[in-house]
């Protein structure tokens, strides 16, 4: 699946910026509060606009303290999935129960310092693991190919324990990206730049799902996906 990111759309058009990118499986939507990221985006106000404003599956991402607190109300905002920071959540267990109660898929994100090791117990509480490609706060930031190992290490966790986990990577996704992080084992690739930057967006996620089907496909033949 593709998620472009409104993170690196005109934030004054972004119904338009929604409707650019009709061919996308979902729409990345960033919250940032300025404390857990040095970046100030949008909150629930805005998810409840442009779940009104779009058909696409709102895919929320929240940089944000205190996750605990606010991710359930972005399932009841419209959101499809919402994931939240586990370097934030003081009770993600909880936390991912509360988001499926209020009827989305439930996500976890790692930075990408953080380990994944401590965390394949509670995988099974989420629907989808966010691994991080940059330092969350700000797109157009350059890939980090060092967080492969940690997608391939999820792909084998999902494929030994037959779980119902999307893997999703955020950051420094375009053409010259897509395939290695696909080979490794991702399943949702947000990117933010390669579309918005692109004069036809619609195209470039056209054009990313194929080289990701490519890479999919190496993945399944190597690694398996389960
Ligand atoms: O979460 C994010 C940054 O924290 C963005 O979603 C991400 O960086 C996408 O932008 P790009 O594809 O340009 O890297």
């Amino acid at each position: 699946m593709i998620a472009p990111s409104i993170l690196s759309a005109d934030f004054a058009h972004l119904a338009d910026a929604a409707d650019s990118v009709s061919r996308a499986d979902w729409l990345h939507v960033d919250v940032m509060d300025n404390h857990f990221v040095p970046n100030l985006t949008l909150g629930l106000p805005v998810v409840k606009s442009l779940h009104k404003a779009t058909d696409l599956p709102l895919d929320c991402h929240l940089m944000i303290t205190d996750p605990d607190r606010w991710a359930p109300g972005y399932a009841e905002a419209g959101a499809a999935n919402v994931t939240f920071h586990v370097e934030a959540a003081a009770n993600p267990i909880q936390t991912a129960r509360a988001i499926r109660s209020a009827g989305a898929l439930a996500g976890l994100s790692l930075k990408p310092g953080t380990a994944l090791d401590p965390y394949f117990e509670i995988l099974k509480e989420f629907d989808t693991l966010l691994i991080m490609s940059v330092e969350p706060g700000f797109g157009g930031q350059a890939f980090m190919p060092e967080v492969l190992g940690k997608v391939t290490a999820a792909r084998r966790a999902v494929n030994a324990g037959h779980l119902r986990l999307f893997i999703e990577i955020d950051g420094g996704i375009g053409e010259d990206t897509i395939v290695q992080a696909a080979e490794a084992g991702v399943d949702v690739f947000v990117a933010g730049s390669a579309v918005y930057a692109a004069d036809d967006p619609d195209r470039a996620v056209t054009r990313l799902r194929e080289l990701a089907r490519d890479g999919m496909a190496r993945c399944e033949a190597e690694i398996g996906r389960g």
